[in-house]
């Protein structure tokens, strides 16, 4: 078959304009494409430190596949109805963008955001998020494996001088960047909900799970660190690079404000009609030594609780998933998820989707799953409401991207910190059953807390 060379960014300008031309109107998105040689991904995003532009990141968990989009196309917020309501606006917009080149998998208009855990978000710390934000970029760099692909997305208008445009599309190369580093980061001081209280919240859910209101309901608890200097977002994505490289790494900064999360947890991938997800629940700290770690994996393996803790979560996904699809594969027992302070019990799930479900079809079916709710759903969500003394913010809740092909991904934004200057909340969570001790599961809020207050440079809590 005759291979025909993919166009420069200059000739799809060119062709964009002619396209614009002949359909005879006077503007057009236009989402441009090319194949590049190597750039690291945590070098281009520190790039844009300081420049008052969005950035965005995204690194799946088996460390093959990234995105960093700087700066926003087009954005879609929602509040109501909000992932019905962010898929219309996207279709609605998808139809108004020319890509004149084809895409790659997770190229083109790909749009990266996220959603609050709650229908609604509140509280000043959350002001600059929405509970639903999805942003087609400006620029997007793309790595899968070892390909690399750049993506330009402009509006074309009568006047657009394409040869000045083309210029401009490649002027973030030559824009100096702050590569300062804060290499001794210190933490000056913490403050958390206090033991007394936190037993008090457990005990009245295992009040209410005795009581058979509630199977499961999953309790978090936020932390609030103040550091010396203030947080350098680069700094904390290097150290997330480095030391949690089987998790999704996701960063949504808005400057001022940063939300960022280094989670195992997948909610929801589609690839063609390929859906995977996961099921993560269960957990016990690593061991110090080899044989310790595999003492402690096959405790946790034969642990009553935390296998409780983990089939809620198996059910309810079987459940929401089975009638999408034509065949569903989920192993009968979980196998061990070892991360670098802690281990989980884990159980894969990948299934055919019968007809073209989008990702937020399946995250409305799937968010929050008993891994960050409970069960029943809405008697955990209204429990989480009416007793947690926080607003979880777009703690525990679905943040990734989509493609316009339909191919995305969302993780669960777990092990998360708001960052704000020299401050950070950090939320911790965990699986409350009809067993629990309110001591062990504050022991257990406290190792999920230790992965992201490392990297923020603090190690005590
Ligand atoms: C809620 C969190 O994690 C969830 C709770 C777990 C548990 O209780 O064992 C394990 C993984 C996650 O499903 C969190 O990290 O904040
Ligand atoms: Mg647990």
């Amino acid at each position: 078959m005759l291979q025909t060379k993919p166009l420069t960014i200059l000739e799809q300008l060119n062709n964009a304009k002619e396209h614009m031309n002949d359909l005879g109107i006077s503007q057009l998105m236009v989402s441009l494409v090319e194949k590049v040689d190597y750039i690291d991904p945590i070098q281009f995003f520190s790039h844009f430190q300081n420049q008052d532009l969005i950035r965005l990141f995204w690194k799946d968990s088996e460390d093959s596949f990234y995105l960093v989009g700087i700066d926003q196309f087009k954005t879609i917020e929602t509040s109501q109805n909000r992932f019905d309501a962010i898929q219309k606006k996207r279709e609605e917009l998808l139809n108004q963008i020319y890509s004149p080149n084809g895409a790659e998998k997770g190229t083109g208009p790909v749009m990266l955001g996220g959603f609050s855990f709650n229908d609604t978000i509140y509280g000043e710390k959350w002001d600059s998020f929405n509970s639903g934000q999805m942003i087609i970029p400006k620029t997007l760099l793309t790595v899968n494996e070892d390909d690399y692909y750049m993506t330009y997305n402009v509006t074309l208008t009568e006047n657009t001088d394409v040869d000045e445009l083309y210029k401009e599309l490649y002027s973030y190369k030559s824009r100096s960047h702050d590569g300062k580093q804060n290499s001794n980061q210190q933490l000056q001081s913490t403050n958390s909900l206090d033991y007394r209280n936190w037993s008090q919240l457990i005990e009245k859910a295992v009040g209410s799970i005795k009581n058979g209101t509630l199977g499961k309901v999953v309790l978090a608890r936020e932390l609030e660190a103040e550091f010396k200097q203030p947080i350098n977002i680069n700094d904390v994505l290097v150290n997330l690079v480095n030391h949690q490289t089987d998790s999704f790494i996701y960063i949504f900064d808005q400057g001022d404000d940063a939300f960022i999360s280094a989670t195992p947890e997948r909610l929801v991938k589609a690839d063609d009609n390929e859906l995977l997800s996961t099921c993560l629940a269960g957990t016990i700290k690593r061991g110090e030594t080899p044989d310790e770690d595999s003492l402690l994996a096959h405790q946790l393996l034969n642990d009553e609780k935390n296998r409780s803790e983990h089939q809620y979560v198996v059910s309810m996904i079987k459940e929401a998933i089975e009638p999408l699809t034509y065949s569903i594969d989920i192993p009968t027992s979980p196998v061990i998820l070892p991360l670098r302070s802690l281990q989980h019990l884990y159980t894969p799930v990948t299934a055919r989707l019968k007809e073209s479900q989008t990702i937020f079809d399946l995250i409305e079916k799937l968010h929050p799953t008993p891994a960050l709710g409970g069960e029943p759903r809405h008697v955990a969500m209204q429990f989480i409401e009416e007793n947690e003394p926080f607003e979880r913010g777009w703690y525990a809740a679905p943040v990734g991207w989509v493609d316009a092909d339909d191919n995305g991904e969302m993780a669960v934004a777990i092990r998360s910190a708001l960052i704000n200057q020299n401050k950070a909340t950090l939320f911790a969570g965990c699986g409350i059953v009809e067993e629990s001790d309110p001591l062990a599961e504050y022991e257990e809020t406290k190792l999920k807390f230790t992965p992201m207050l490392e990297a923020l440079g603090g190690t005590s809590q």
